[in-house]
């Protein structure tokens, strides 16, 4: 293997035999789940070297390349500190679980070749790995993308930069922050055993004691991972899980549970019983212990388990969110640390492989849903940063929803805000909804097709058709479009998601009163259905709806068309853009006046905290134009996206006022903020 002037590794294949130590690393790469991995395979690891805190004594010049042993598992970089670490001296997630921010991968010059640029979720520190060649790097990038990060143009800050820039540039802008470990998503689907995008680099370890910033932290709380599902027979080695027993839940399960009561209690106290969902609000008592349990499965990156908890913690969605995202801190503070997830990565099988608790239904309507995967796009000159709404609040906290949430499979015992309905609603909103709809991703672009999915929704004369057809319109359309952002916008996705529930639990409840309104029947019948019901307090300009209930549905998913339509509208104005930088700032200026005027008013301190969040780790033009049009030719995808951009929100704006309408006329137009 040959090595830099300082004696870095650098990427290539290593003619010499492997010594002892790294067939240990190989064993620890298998065990890791990377497959295909052998003596020869085995790449010379590039180094990596750290941005150095601002205020930090050195100066540039003893700032130094570091070389680590570094294994990349589904979306976690392990990194390691010589051959024979057991254990890695750090874990940095390619997409945070509690806030949903996927880190941004980009290939950028070096000072003595190209380096891969991380910058990891929330800025808070930004990751050089040197010495990738070319073919190297994108291959890198591809596995981080796998892993969950987003792809992002080369960083120039000055344009032309040099490799010195970059380093210096990174060092300037990024200080390593006391940036916790985020708990790894190694259950998330799929689980660790398909990880074959594993990636094992190797380098001599030079021993240089890097003072550990990843702010490993103290506490040890013994936290025993139980099955929910009875264990599986098997005769592979049981997995090497933290000691402790179910004791070191007490003091989680305590707070957990006064968090939740003390949530519940607010929302009620700060919005009146309106806000409060008819479901059962959890207080101390009844946050149990299968609570804290899928809580903290969901913890360590099982996405069900983030689901099962939101759903069945019979909170509000943000409410149960922000639960989660407290726990999630409160969950690091007890210092679940490296050695914790490295254990659970190495163990034999993920303690609970999310495929166990999903039906069988369901999980095939998620392989078709999720078969489309969009891939890394090449790359792209000139990087933006992302756009960032006015008062955008860097540290807020935006509990990341993930990207599968169910409601319908609500673990036995559990229940959700929804099972309140009407007992038929809810025997229909519990029982497994029908699989969506398969999304294939069209030829062009996501858009074409949520263009023509949200005509269905419209009868000639330009009326909404019936409940049915405007929920598979919206099914077809936003969810997937959204979707197709990755984890970033997944908590957007299930929002919509949700809502459709909300309305086509309605519907059924509905469907077993005797006025018969039903998703067959339009949604004036249903919104009338409702107020004759009782439970709304209809007004002119303020109603107070109920939550859930098809009104509050049809009224956010109307806000959330409405949001997008008016985006792409400001986008598409004055045709192509002249360059990267006059699309970024029409881009970045359309979001904000979209969201002034569709969202804005109706949000509160949490979700305009939540959305700034999104928006300024969101992707930037360039990386939207990639993935709204994977597979189109570069040199027509700007073209053809803001063509279908614009064809989009020529679909639905009539939808979205279609609705707002007959909201109108139902006086059910809710103007509170939540
Ligand atoms: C390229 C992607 C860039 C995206 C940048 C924007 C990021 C936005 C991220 C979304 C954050 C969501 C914030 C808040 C969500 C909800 O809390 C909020 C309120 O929820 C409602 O609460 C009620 C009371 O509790 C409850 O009853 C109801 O059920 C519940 O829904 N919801 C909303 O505010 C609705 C709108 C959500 C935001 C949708 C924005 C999606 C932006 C992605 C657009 C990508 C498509 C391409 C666009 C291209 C344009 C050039």
């Amino acid at each position: 293997m040959d090595t830099g002037d300082d004696g870095a590794a650098v990427f290539g294949c290593i003619p010499t035999p492997i010594s002892p130590t790294r067939v240990r690393s190989l064993g620890l790469a298998r065990a890791c789940g990377a497959r295909g991995v052998d003596a020869n395979s085995l790449r010379a690891v590039c180094t990596v070297s750290r941005s150095v805190e601002l205020n930090d004594s050195r100066a540039l010049q003893t700032w130094a390349w570091r070389r680590r042993y570094i294994i990349l598992c589904g979306g976690t970089l392990f990194i390691f500190r010589d051959h024979d670490a057991v254990e890695p001296a750090e874990a940095v997630e390619m997409v945070c679980v509690s806030t949903g921010v996927a880190a941004r991968v980009s290939l950028e010059p070096s000072d003595d070749g190209i380096c891969l640029r991380i910058d990891t979720p929330g800025e808070a520190r930004t990751l050089l790995l040197r010495g990738p060649g070319a073919e190297e790097g994108q291959r890198w990038m591809e596995a981080l993308v796998r892993g969950g990060a987003w792809p992002c143009e080369q960083y120039s800050p000055s344009g032309g930069a040099t490799g010195a820039d970059v380093v210096s540039d990174a060092m300037r802008a990024h200080s390593i922050t006391v940036d916790f470990l985020t708990l790894s998503p190694l259950f998330s689907a799929g689980g660790l055993g398909e990880s074959d995008d594993a990636v094992i680099l190797l380098a001599p370890a030079q021993g240089i004691e890097v003072p550990s910033s990843s702010g490993l932290l103290g506490l040890q709380l013994e936290v025993e991972l139980r099955q929910r599902q009875p264990p599986v027979a098997s005769t592979a080695v049981p997995p090497t899980r933290p000691s402790g027993g179910m004791a070191g839940f007490a003091p989680l399960a305590a707070l957990l549970a006064a968090l939740g009561a003390v949530l519940a209690a607010l929302s009620c106290s700060a919005d009146g019983a309106a806000t409060a969902a008819p479901g059962r609000l959890p207080d101390s008592a009844s946050v149990d212990v299968a609570s804290v349990e899928l809580l903290l499965d969901g913890l360590h990156g099982d996405v069900d388990a983030i689901a099962a908890f939101v759903a069945s913690s019979g909170l509000t969605s943000s409410l149960s969110l922000s639960l989660f995202a407290l726990a999630a801190v409160l969950a690091l503070v007890a210092g679940l640390s490296s050695r914790q997830l490295w254990a659970h990565c190495t163990a034999e099988k993920p303690l609970l492989p999310p495929e166990a608790s999903i039906p069988p239904a369901e999980k095939e309507a998620r392989v078709e849903q999720h078969e489309p995967r969009v891939r890394a796009p090449p790359l792209t000159p000139a990087r933006e940063p992302a756009p960032s709404l006015p008062d955008a609040d860097a540290g807020a906290v935006a509990a990341q929803e993930p990207a599968e949430a169910r409601a319908e499979a609500l673990p036995e015992g559990a229940t959700s805000a929804e099972s309140d309905l009407v007992p038929a609603a809810a025997a229909a909103s519990a029982a497994p909804a029908p699989a969506p709809a398969p999304v294939v991703a069209p030829p062009a672009t996501l858009l074409a097709t949520g263009a023509q999915a949200l005509r269905g929704a419209l009868a000639p004369s330009g009326k909404l058709r019936d409940v049915a057809a405007l929920l598979s319109a919206i099914e077809a359309s936003l969810v997937p479009l959204l979707s197709s952002f990755g984890p970033s916008m997944a908590f957007a996705a299930q929002n919509d998601a949700r809502n459709v529930r909300k309305v086509r639990a309605a519907a059924s409840a509905a469907a077993a009163a005797p006025d018969t309104a039903s998703l067959q029947d339009g949604v004036d019948r249903l919104l009338s259905h409702e107020v004759a019901s009782g439970c709304h307090k209809p007004a002119e300009k303020s109603a107070v709806l109920a939550d859930p209930s098809a009104a509050i549905g049809l009224t956010w998913l109307s806000r959330s068309l409405r949001f997008i339509c008016m985006w792409m509208e400001g986008v598409c104005a004055g045709g192509a853009p002249v360059d990267a930088a006059a699309a970024t700032k029409r881009y970045r200026e359309a979001m904000s006046a979209a969201y002034e005027a569709s969202l804005a008013p109706y949000h509160g301190w949490l979700n305009r905290n939540i959305f700034n969040g999104c928006a300024k780790h969101a992707p930037g033009y360039a990386s939207l134009i990639a993935t709204l049009a994977p597979t189109a030719d570069e040199a027509t995808r700007e073209a053809l996206v803001l063509m279908d951009m614009a064809d989009f929100a020529t679909a639905a704006a009539p939808v979205a006022d279609a609705v707002e309408a007959a909201l109108a006329r139902a006086k059910l137009v809710d103007s509170r903020r939540a």
